[in-house]
């Protein structure tokens, strides 16, 4: 029998008391070039996190290639201990999928740890994105593969009573050269479960730790630590790489949202049911989520296996079929295939039905049951290819400054997002909407160069833009003449940490003398 996908709201209410991890976005200083402690040389910086800067290193006497993470020194007081955590939960363990740590220390204000190197490229980069999502969304079959690697990095830090609390599509870093081989990085938000102890554990707080939208709802409503919370995380990583949209931050829209059938969203994507309920499930209240990572990934196995198995039959049925009959109705069976093949390329009535209906359920399959006294259910906004993406005439908007603070820095839309349909009401709609990601090829070749760096900076952008601060903007970065750049923000020159990153972005834009993007936030 095969499985419905169903979500199933989560009924624990955010508490409004619990403050959210933030830190301040700070230039950090550069070492490259410095050598710790006379054995680990820092060959490049590779990023600059929230928290800590990564350096590609090399082991003096061995000449082993390492990665070393070194702490924002202004974060020392705060994060200490969970730095020398991370340190301590990734050196324990021999899960290939699971970044392993060689050692740590602290030599002249620098305390850092030291990991193997992992190849690869962030997940959200595999479809060559450098957004917070990938924009085109990932075969089912290849993320399926790749989430199994995640899953088995999940079990083993479960079983030691450590929940990761910090995944996300920037934490997994991906091999295409060795057949997309998966780890998971950055245990460095972890946390241990209630009667679970390890050495020198960050005294447990009521702060929410994680990013936006892949924190768990219990999590927001103050819950313990439980393993379950990173299979919701999961869930939003299958729902954002199957979709290419962003999911809303849950608890801004408690009680509004609803998730639809990832089908409805991505039509044409041949998002196999069992698949879709997997993810519907995971991002379900808690108490109908999997019980482990383990559940989950043998329900993502079983789903691979029974596509496996139907397309199997499907090719035995067109072998048996009698070279005759094959014959007779050669002409009519390839009219019946060409016409299939153009039926094809459109999404179904069934599907175009369930995106009009803004009142109704979105699909028989979606048997949501709502809060029993919360507002009415707002619903994802469907993907759908759009026909021409030509950017709109860039509306007035009155400047604003934009604070100089930021937590983890990742865009997340307002909670307008989840009930408003219009297109530029919110920088995830904005996104979503003006995507020319078809679900055929066709399409997506239609999709200009121009829009292509449209996306990509606007992605990028909204990617350092600090929580709650600039959400609607009329963007022009200009080449000038001598090749400098010049960025504005509603007509004026932006300044501050996110002026500065508008303007190191503007700086890498692809654009030739003279070359102009402008687009709306
Ligand atoms: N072991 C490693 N091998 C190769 N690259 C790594 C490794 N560890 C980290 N990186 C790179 O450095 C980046 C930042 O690492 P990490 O996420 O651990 O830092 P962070 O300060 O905790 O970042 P954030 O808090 O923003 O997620 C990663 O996205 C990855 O590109």
């Amino acid at each position: 029998m095969k499985t419905k996908a169903v979500w199933y709201p989560p009924q624990q209410a955010p508490d409004p008391e619990l403050a959210v991890f933030t830190t301040e976005f700070a230039e950090d200083t550069d070492r490259t070039g410095k050598t710790l402690n006379k054995r680990y040389r820092l060959i490049r910086r590779i990023g600059a996190g929230a928290t800590a800067s990564v350096y590609e290193a090399r082991h003096e006497k061995t000449g082993a290639r390492l990665a070393v993470k070194v702490l924002r020194r202004d974060l020392y007081e705060p994060l200490r201990d969970f730095f020398g955590q991370e340190g301590r939960i990734a050196a324990r363990h021999n899960c290939p999928h699971l970044i392993q740590a060689i050692d740590l220390g602290e030599v002249r204000g620098a305390t850092y740890t030291v990991f193997n190197f992992a190849e690869g490229k962030p997940l959200r980069h595999l479809a060559g994105n450098s957004g917070p999502v990938s924009s085109t969304p990932l075969p089912w079959q290849r993320l399926c593969r790749i989430i199994l690697q995640v899953l088995e990095a999940l079990a083993v830090l479960h079983k030691s009573g450590i929940v990761h609390r910090d995944l996300h599509s920037s934490n997994i870093l991906v091999d295409e050269s060795r057949d997309d081989f998966t780890v998971v990085i950055d245990v460095g938000f972890a946390a241990v479960m209630p009667g679970r102890r390890i050495t020198q554990a960050p005294e447990p707080t009521r702060t929410i730790y994680g990013m936006h939208s892949y924190v768990a709802p219990e999590t927001l409503a103050g819950c313990p630590p439980d393993p379950r919370m990173d299979l919701y995380s999961v869930g939003v990583l299958m729902f954002e790489l199957l979709t290419g949209l962003e999911m809303i931050e849950y608890g801004r829209s408690f009680g509004k949202l609803a998730v639809p059938p990832l089908r409805v969203l991505a039509p044409g994507y041949d998002i196999p049911e069992a698949v879709d309920a997997i993810v519907l499930r995971a991002l379900s209240d808690v108490s109908m989520r999997f019980a482990s990572a383990e559940e989950m990934a043998a329900a993502i196995r079983a789903a691979l296996a029974e596509v496996e198995a139907d397309a199997e039959a499907a090719t035995r049925r067109r072998v048996l079929r009698p070279a005759a009959a094959i014959g007779l109705g050669g002409a009519v069976v390839g009219g019946l295939l060409v016409g299939g093949l153009l039926l094809a390329t459109q999404p179904s009535t069934a599907t175009l039905a369930a995106m009009n209906i803004a009142s109704e359920p979105l699909s028989r399959d979606l048997q949501v049951s709502p809060p029993a006294s919360g507002p009415p259910l707002a619903k994802l906004q469907p993907r759908v290819p759009q026909p021409s993406a030509q950017e709109p005439e860039l509306p007035p908007t009155p400047p604003q400054e934009a604070p100089a603070s930021s937590p983890r820095p990742t865009p997340t839309p307002p909670a307008s997002a989840a009930t408003t349909s219009s297109p530029t009401a919110s920088p995830t709609m904005t996104s979503v909407s003006s995507q020319v990601v078809g679900q055929q090829a066709r399409q997506r070749m239609q999709v200009t160069a121009e829009q292509r760096l449209i996306r990509k900076a606007r992605r990028s952008i909204l990617e350092c833009n600090p929580d709650g601060a600039l959400a609607k903007a009329a963007v022009v970065i200009k080449r000038l003449t001598d090749g400098s750049v010049d960025a504005k923000f509603n007509g004026r020159s932006v300044q501050g940490t996110f002026g500065r990153c508008v303007a190191d972005y503007a700086k890498t834009a692809a654009l030739g003398p003279d070359g102009v993007l402008k687009f709306l936030l």
